[in-house]
């Protein structure tokens, strides 16, 4: 049993995951780490930050720091998330529990994914009051979607998720050479196997054919047959805020107003969809620009230190969410090791804001930086 001592915990980015590769076995840490094709966009994703530099103001008395953040009706210590990451399972015993239980005793909002292995309402119960927001994977079976909008807003989340950019797996060539699919296994379908509409689509329950619950929801999961008309029929079901993730094209974003969604995740899922697609932050201020301030925009794909946070709100997003570095964190020390990871880069994050002069996000805006290749 690998127990760490939380004082010897990494501080490097890049030692959080060379660990998590070395507690891990090839398929699990393949499905986290890897991309889709040949990953040129998981590495677009890192490089498009490091096309912009920042520009420190001094002599501004940064003492007293406000990096808090109003959001839909909730104020987080600060505008940084936890994505929403199915199958933690594969990852560790406690799964999205031990995420979930870093996020709320931080404050930082977690979003809790469709294909969590635990259920949504066994999150939410470890959460208390803390903020969070449920991601739909909308079914092809309107009545799994309704069920999961409906007790996600019973459960206490706070807005509903709608990922677009996943209707089926992308070309994910490291999983097909493992041949390791998480959710074959049984992995990742926790919120399904708890859901009165999926198993009536089931001719036995799921305790009695697991195999046969499982070859069900690869027919449900996804629904590639959506088109932005739908998202009325969303809307029915819920009073909560709907917020669009896998938006880069910015008539998207427009459609994304126009068809009433209240904000916006600019992401191209952490390159694990289309490879070749625009790296999250290069595609981020067209669609700022297109959305002209209306609803919150929102990006993650390829943060990991405190002056990418700095560089991706100064081109205009809201808030920015964490993806893989919490799953190292998770692999390594599990509750301990999310949290540690966040308060890496919450630390790192408020360090850059204070020594380039930010006292307050609204501070940190276009001026502050410039293209690394004028
Ligand atoms: C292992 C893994 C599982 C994921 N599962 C989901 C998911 O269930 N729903 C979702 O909307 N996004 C999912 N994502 C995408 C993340 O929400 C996020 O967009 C991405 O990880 C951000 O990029 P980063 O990992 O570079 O920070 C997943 C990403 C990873 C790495
Ligand atoms: O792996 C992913 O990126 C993802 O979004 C997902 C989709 C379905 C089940 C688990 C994860």
């Amino acid at each position: 049993m690998h127990s760490p001592d939380p004082n010897r915990l990494p501080t490097q980015f890049e030692e959080w995951q060379k660990q998590a590769r070395e507690i891990l076995e090839d398929g699990p840490y393949e499905y986290v780490a890897g991309g889709s094709g040949g990953e040129d966009t998981v590495q677009s994703n890192r490089e498009a930050f490091k096309r912009w530099n920042i520009l420190p103001r001094v002599f501004r008395n940064v003492e007293d720091r406000n990096l808090k953040l109003g959001l839909f009706g909730d104020m987080l210590p600060s505008p940084v998330m936890i994505a929403p990451i199915g199958v933690q399972s594969i990852i560790h015993k406690e799964g999205e529990l031990a995420t979930a239980r870093a996020a709320a005793s931080m404050g930082v909002p977690y979003i809790a994914s469709s294909a969590s292995t635990y259920s949504m309402e066994e999150i939410a119960e470890v959460m208390g009051d803390a903020p969070k927001w449920f991601q739909l994977y909308w079914s092809s079976e309107p009545s799994i979607a309704k069920s999961f909008v409906e007790r996600a807003e019973h459960a206490g989340y706070t807005a509903i998720v709608v990922t677009l950019d996943t209707p089926m797996m992308a070309w994910r060539e490291l999983d097909l050479k493992n041949v390791y699919l998480p959710f074959l296994i049984g992995e990742g379908i926790g919120n399904y196997l708890t859901d009165p509409a999926f198993r009536a689509g089931l001719r036995v329950p799921p305790e009695e054919d697991s195999m046969g619950a499982i070859m069900h929801w690869t027919r449900v999961f996804g629904h590639a047959g959506l088109t932005w008309e739908d998202l009325a029929e969303l809307k029915t079901y819920t009073s909560l805020p709907i917020i669009l993730k896998g938006i880069l094209h910015p008539e998207d974003a427009k459609l994304a107003l126009k068809y009433g969604a209240d904000g916006i995740i600019v992401s191209n899922h952490g390159g694990r969809q289309v490879d070749g697609a625009i790296a999250a932050l290069d595609a981020l201020p067209a669609i700022v620009e297109a959305t002209n301030n209306q609803v919150p925009v929102l990006m993650d794909s390829g943060i990991r230190r405190g002056a990418d946070i700095f560089k991706a709100l100064a081109l205009g997003a809201k808030a920015v969410l964490i993806g893989r570095p919490c799953m190292y964190g998770l692999a390594v020390a599990g509750e301990t090791g999310v949290r540690q990871v966040m308060n890496n880069l919450l630390a790192d994050f408020d360090l850059t804001m204070a020594l380039s002069g930010c006292r307050d996000l609204n501070e940190v805006n276009k001026g502050m930086i410039l293209p690394a290749d004028r």
